[in-house]
């Protein structure tokens, strides 16, 4: 039997053809097609709302496999699709590690069973993300892998990322970077500034992203080795990746809700679901974060959803692990705050959770083209709403948000027929 379906009067914004207007959508078999193909589809009438390509999140942690207590693929697909999206990145930091092409085939069987969204499953760029050995690269491209990471880490020395980038070239794939150089981080745990200084807690300076930023820049340049740099929470990073764009350089990066919406001035209120790696840092950071929006200095909104048991939260300033919840307030934050705030225009913030993550993945996503998977997030840009953490489908409540007034809600998410 097929399965048709009409989606009748939205906005369609699909930024990767530059259209935006009102269209009607057909799908057939959870694939894009002319409506005028279609025999007797069910109609889902969107008057008033926005239609936009399936919306692709660079960064989550699942937890699958080895700590499902703090999320699992079931319960993080879920709010994936509660958060309007449609892809996720899942990154390697699992136990084991997804530095191998069994563990990778495990999570995408596991994935392609009990996800609601596509999982796309990142492979760590060292065994065991210990930062020594080089993975077989070029192998766990072959087993799925669209981009390599060490994501919660990435390797001290710089002659092991020269040679991780060099095999990343040759591979074909990108390294998609957590910039943090432990000496200049550790013992601290938020940005070391005034407030740090004030609550009397180790502080991390921006020096820590920062140096590896450079570093990582250098190599790129030096490697040929495409580079999508993680979760930036510094102006200093931000310049230096304008510069390395400006100098025509491969490399990329992206921004977390949290650093964009947040300054160190939050773990006062919100204590440790504000403790997160990278370290939300002061306001000209934040700043800085947003005009790298603006102009396209960053391609990608991401969340880095990093759910954590309660108990594990619990345990203060010092000990909790680094890490908050995103899939499900994202949208309706950035859409509060950078569309209806008119920071960014519809078409740019869409572009931010489609063009730029296909642009890194390097995968046909993130469109509305005849033909392609029918990935749809359906908005209402004007609905008012506030964010109830209790209602999460996350398994984990380590999020900072809760009770957040937001105006622009997801509606829906459809997920079309795997690739
Ligand atoms: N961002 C975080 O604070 N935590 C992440 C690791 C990471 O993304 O670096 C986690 O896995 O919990
Ligand atoms: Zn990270
Ligand atoms: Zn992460």
């Amino acid at each position: 039997m097929t399965d048709e379906l009409l989606l009748v009067g939205a906005r369609v914004v699909d930024p990767l053809n530059a259209y935006d207007d009102q269209r009607d959508i057909g799908i057939r078999d959870g694939v894009i097609v002319d409506p005028a193909t279609l025999r007797d589809p069910e109609r889902l009438h969107l008057q008033g709302k926005v239609v936009a390509p399936g919306f692709i999140d660079l960064h989550v942690h699942l937890r699958y496999p080895g700590q499902t207590h703090k999320e699992d693929i079931r319960s993080g697909t879920a709010a994936a699709a509660a958060g309007g999206f449609t892809t996720v990145l899942a990154m390697p930091n699992t136990v084991p590690t997804v530095d191998n092409p069994t563990v990778l085939a495990d999570v995408l069987r596991k994935a392609a069973a009990d996800g609601a969204v596509h999982v796309l499953q990142a492979g760590a760029l060292t065994v065991g993300r210990q930062g020594e050995a080089v993975t077989d690269i070029a192998g766990l491209k072959a087993a799925g892998a669209p981009v390599v990471t060490d994501d919660g880490s990435t390797p001290q020395l710089a002659g092991v990322m020269r040679q991780a980038m060099i095999a990343a070239a040759a591979a074909g794939i990108a390294v998609i970077d957590h910039c943090e150089d432990c000496s200049l981080a550790r013992p601290g745990v938020m940005h070391d500034g005034a407030v740090a200084r004030e609550l009397g807690l180790p502080g991390q300076p921006r020096s820590a992203e920062e140096v590896i930023v450079a570093r990582d820049i250098i190599l790129a340049a030096e490697t040929g080795c495409r580079l999508h740099l993680q979760h930036l929470s510094s102006a200093g990073s931000v310049a230096m990746l304008r510069l390395a764009q400006q100098h025509g350089l491969p490399v990329t990066g992206e921004a977390c809700p949290h650093h964009l919406f947040l300054t160190d001035e939050a773990c006062r209120t919100f204590g440790v679901n504000a403790k997160m790696a990278p370290p939300l840092r002061e306001e000209a950071d934040r700043q800085a974060l947003i005009d790298g929006l603006r102009d396209g200095t960053l391609c990608a909104i991401a969340t880095d959803h990093a759910p954590h048991s309660a108990d594990e939260k619990a345990a203060g300033w010092t000990k909790a692990p680094f890490g908050i919840i995103g899939l499900e307030a994202a949208v309706p934050l950035c859409f509060s705050e950078l569309y209806n705030k008119g920071v960014l225009t519809l078409p740019q913030l869409i572009a931010l959770f489609t063009v730029g993550p296909r642009k890194v993945l390097g995968l046909p996503v993130g469109s509305l083209e005849l033909g392609a998977t029918a990935d749809v997030t359906i908005l209402d840009l004007d609905a008012k709403h506030s964010i109830s953490v209790e209602s999460f489908a996350s398994r984990s409540r380590n999020c900072p948000y809760d009770g957040w007034q937001c105006r622009g809600k997801v509606v829906g998410t459809l997920v079309g027929s795997s690739r």
